[in-house]
């Protein structure tokens, strides 16, 4: 599910803080700011912990209104620019000072610059939210954005109170189950994490050795974007990408554009019922965590019942260390802070879970297999490769 790739996600600014604290008598007042602001105190020594919560609250608002500049096309309308906001407006069919508004929030949170007042063009962070450019995030930014993502975190204590998953409650049905319903959404889905696997995709076919293996299944391997990029970069090996039928929607698509459908197939499927046969290599991003272990336990004998003796399956996620590492201040804290809000969202949206290397030791150790190795992912920070390979 999409817990979104990291640095992706990461490019999502820090919201600015209010110097006065919550004590001020007028409320919060966000500064304008370009990237995450400053948490150390007078001084510099401690941080100064009422900007650090001022700087996440203020995250959901400035969420929405990266949501609302989607919805509008602010980005595309203000093309190479600098362009008035009078204008961007009358091509939007929005209210002129609303729209200034926005456009300097957007402003305030580094994604445009404004030259003079009410005149703005897209700053190279901006330019990301794009559709129209290959590396865009827009869709990202839609599904993260979206009540189907958000609603269910309404109730994040009662899924902590209760163990259960909040998304069945609210939407009364799973979350695969209800993107299988409405098309459209698994549409969205499916691309924002296409997004999201970009930059795993352009790291993995570099960092393991492929080209040991004759054939790779990818097990919910969504659009094909993972796998395409691994197929790329070792013409000697073939593919499958496995999935519903909902997630294969938009494959074959990928694989046409990269010239893969002689050499890798399509194959619809439930492995919670089965993975098909005949690949040495079986690999999995941004699966498991989907599931809780007793499910993700069921989806890793499937491979294991299919595997040949000197066949692997190779696991793409965040590996959680044993213990949080100290965020404030520190470098690079804000991105890997990241994984346990991913962690979360796995906790109300579908009832999975992020895992440490000993969980997936565990997990696979039931499955019949064995970690033989676990690293990160040079490039796509928030993921680790653990290589697992038939037990005992
Ligand atoms: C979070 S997405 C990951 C997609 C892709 N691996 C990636 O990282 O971009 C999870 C994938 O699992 C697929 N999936 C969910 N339930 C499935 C099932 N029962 N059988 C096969 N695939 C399933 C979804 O359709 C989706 O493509």
């Amino acid at each position: 599910m999409t817990q979104q790739n990291s640095d992706a996600r990461a490019a999502v600014p820090g919201t600015p803080a209010d110097p006065a604290g919550p004590d001020s008598t007028t409320g919060p007042q966000p500064q304008p700011a370009t990237g995450p602001q400053p948490t150390t105190g007078p001084g510099g020594s401690a941080p100064d912990g009422r900007i650090l919560i001022n700087q996440i609250v203020f995250g959901g608002m400035a969420a929405q209104t990266l949501r609302a500049a989607d919805r509008l096309n602010v980005v595309e309308l203000i093309g190479e620019g600098p362009r008035p906001a009078a204008d961007v407006a009358a091509a939007a069919g929005a209210e002129p000072r609303h729209m200034t508004r926005l456009l300097r929030a957007l402003a305030g949170l580094g994604l445009l610059k404004e030259h003079t007042p009410g005149t703005f063009s897209v700053t190279p962070a901006g330019r990301f939210l794009d559709p129209r450019r290959p590396d865009s995030v827009a869709s990202l930014v839609r599904m993260l954005t979206d009540p189907l993502m958000l609603r269910a975190w309404e109730h994040l204590d009662d899924s902590v109170r209760t163990g259960d998953t909040a998304f069945e409650a609210v939407f009364g049905t799973d979350f695969f189950g209800h993107l299988a319903r409405n098309p459209e959404l698994s549409a969205e889905f499916n691309a924002a994490m296409s997004q999201a696997t970009r930059y795993a995709a352009a790291a993995l076919p570099h960092a393991f050795d492929f080209s040991r293996f004759t054939t790779v299944t990818d097990v919910g391997g969504g659009d094909g974007t993972l796998l395409a990029a691994v197929l790329d970069a070792h013409p000697g090996v073939g593919g499958v990408v496995y999935d519903t039928a909902d997630g294969l929607a938009q494959t074959r698509r990928t694989l046409r554009r990269h010239g893969l459908l002689e050499r890798c197939s399509t194959i619809a499927g439930d492995f919670f019922q089965s993975v098909p046969g005949g690949s040495d290599l079986y690999l999995m991003k941004s699966v498991l965590h989907d599931w809780p272990d007793d499910r993700a336990v069921t989806i890793l004998r499937h491979c294991r019942a299919v595997l040949p003796p000197d066949g692997r399956v190779l696991i793409v996620e965040p590996v959680l260390p044993d213990v949080v590492p100290e965020a404030v201040g520190a470098p690079g804290a804000a991105v890997r802070g990241l994984v346990y809000l991913s962690d979360l969202n796995m906790m109300v949206n579908v009832g999975g879970r992020e895992r440490t290397r000993r969980d997936f030791e565990e997990l696979c150790g039931r499955a019949g297999l064995r970690v033989v190795s676990s690293a990160p992912l040079a490039g796509a920070t928030r993921f680790s490769l653990v290589e697992a390979a038939p037990g005992e």
